[in-house]
C-alpha cells in the first residue's frame, strides 16, 4: 500500500536539514521496500515571497490528503515587519489547527555520547529520557478574542485570550497518560493552577481523567517550578503533559538538557494518527546558508513519523541507531561540537547517517 510523505522546508536552515532527511527517508524507503511517495510544498517566508500568503491553498490540499508531513522551520527577519495575520507562523499554526493535529510530542533523549555537550553536569543528566506532550491546537495561541485595541484613554493596549474547553484538556490529558502507561507509568500536569482559572480546570480535568489510568502516577506542578526543576532534576520526570505555551517553552528548556535544540524532535498528531513531523527549533536565521546546522533532529523527526503516522517501526528504529552510529564515530556539527570529536558540516552530518543505514 503506497503511502504518500509531504515535505514542507521552509525557511532559514529549513530547506539545509530537510534536505539532508529527505535522503534519509529515500534510503529507507528502499531499504525497507515502503512504497513511499513524495511532494513537496511552500509555506512560510517561501511561501509568502512567492504567493504572498504563508499557507497557500495548494499547500494545505497537500497536507490533508498526505499521510504524513515533514515541515522544516519558518520564519525569519525579513518577515518580521509584516502582520501577525500573514506572517510565516502563521502557515505552521494554520496547519496544526487545520488538520487538528493537537498532540504534540516532543521527547528529550540524552543521547550517551552527548552527555558532555549539555550545558548541566554529566550525572544531572546521563540516561535522560522525558517525553513532553504539549497541547498544540488550543489555549492562548489561538483563543479568542485577540488583538491590539485603542483604550477610551487613547493608550494602546494589546490582549490575548487563554482559554481550554474541558474536552480540548481531556484528548491531551488521555494522549500523556497512554504514553506514561507505555513508558515509565508518571505523569507530571504542569499549570500555574495558582493563578489561572483555565488552569484550574485543566486540573480538574487531569484529576478526573487519573480514575481510568490507575496504574499511571499522577502529580502536579506549576509551570515556574517546573521550568526550575527541569534544570535541578530532570530525570524525576517521565511524560510532562502542558498547555501550548508553556509546552513551547519547556520544550525548549528540555533541549537544552540533551545537548543541544538541533538534537529534539517533534511529532504533531491528530486524532486518525496523521502527523506533521519536525525538529523543535526555528529556522535560525544567523546560521542559515552556511551548511553548519544540525540535521539530527529533523532525522529523528523522520523515526517519529516511521514510528507514529507510518507503522514502521523497524525503519525508525534503524535511523535511531544510525544516529547513535555517526555519535559513536565522534561526528559532531558545531552546536554539540566537544574536545576530541570531529566538527561536519550539516551534509557529512547527513551523509554519514546515510552511511551508518
Ligand atoms: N517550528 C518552527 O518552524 C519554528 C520554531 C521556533 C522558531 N521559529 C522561528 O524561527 C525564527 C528564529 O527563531 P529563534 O532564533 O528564536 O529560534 P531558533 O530555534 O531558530 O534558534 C535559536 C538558536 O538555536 C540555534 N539553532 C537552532 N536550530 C539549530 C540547529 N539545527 N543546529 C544548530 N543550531 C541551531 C540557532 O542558531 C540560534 O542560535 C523565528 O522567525 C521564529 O518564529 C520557527
Ligand atoms: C514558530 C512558532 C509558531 C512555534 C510555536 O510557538 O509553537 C515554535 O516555537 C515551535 O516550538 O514549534
Ligand atoms: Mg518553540
Amino acid at each position: 500500500m503506497s503511502r504518500s510523505v509531504l515535505l514542507l522546508p521552509g525557511d532559514g536552515i529549513g530547506p539545509e536539514i530537510v534536505a539532508e532527511a529527505e535522503k534519509v527517508l529515500h534510503k529507507i524507503n528502499d531499504k525497507f521496500s515502503l512504497d513511499l511517495t513524495f511532494d513537496s510544498a511552500l509555506v512560510g517566508g517561501a511561501a509568502i515571497d512567492e504567493t504572498d500568503v504563508p499557507l497557500p491553498d495548494e499547500t494545505l490540499e497537500k497536507a490533508r490528503k498526505a499521510d504524513a508531513i515533514l515541515l522544516g522551520a519558518v520564519g525569519g527577519p525579513q518577515w518580521d515587519s509584516l502582520p501577525m495575520a500573514v506572517r510565516p507562523e502563521k502557515g505552521l499554526l494554520g496547519l496544526r489547527s487545520n488538520l487538528e493535529l493537537f498532540a504534540n510530542l516532543r521527547p528529550a533523549i540524552l543521547y550517551p555520547q552527548l552527555a558532555s555537550a549539555s550545558s548541566l553536569k554529566p550525572e544531572v543528566v546521563s540516561g535522560l529520557d522525558i517525553l513532553i506532550v504539549r497541547e498544540l491546537t488550543g489555549g492562548i495561541y489561538f483563543g479568542q478574542p485577540r488583538g491590539v485595541r485603542q483604550l477610551e484613554s487613547g493608550e494602546r493596549q494589546g490582549y490575548n485570550t487563554y482559554a481550554y474547553t474541558e474536552s480540548e484538556i481531556r484528548r491531551i490529558g488521555r494522549v500523556a497518560f497512554e504514553a506514561a502507561q507505555q513508558r515509565g507509568k508518571k505523569l507530571c500536569s504542569v499549570d500555574k493552577a495558582n493563578v489561572l482559572e483555565v488552569t484550574v480546570l485543566w486540573r480538574e480535568v487531569m484529576e478526573d481523567l487519573k480514575r481510568e489510568y490507575p496504574d499511571v502516577e499522577l502529580s502536579h506542578m506549576y509551570v515556574d517550578n517546573a521550568a526550575m526543576q527541569l534544570v535541578r532534576a530532570p530525570k524525576q520526570f517521565d511524560v510532562i503533559v502542558t498547555g501550548n505555551m508553556f509546552g513551547d517553552i519547556l520544550s525548549d528548556e528540555a533541549a537544552m538538557l540533551t545537548g543541544s535544540i538541533g538534537m529534539l524532535p517533534s511529532a504533531s498528531l491528530n486524532s486518525e494518527k496523521q502527523g506533521m513531523y519536525e525538529p523543535c527549533h526555528g529556522s535560525a536565521p544567523d546560521i542559515a546558508g552556511q551548511g553548519i546546522a544540525n540535521p539530527l533532529a529533523t532525522i529523528l523527526s523522520v523515526a517519529m513519523m516511521l514510528r507514529y503516522s507510518l507503522n514502521e517501526d523497524a525503519a525508525a528504529d534503524a535511523i535511531e541507531a544510525a544516529v547513535s552510529k555517526v555519535l559513536d564515530q565522534g561526528l559532531r556539527t558545531g552546536d554539540i561540537m566537544s574536545e576530541g570529536a570531529r566538527k561536519v558540516s550539516t551534509r557529512e552530518m547527513g551523509e554519514a547517517v546515510l552511511n551508518a543505514l
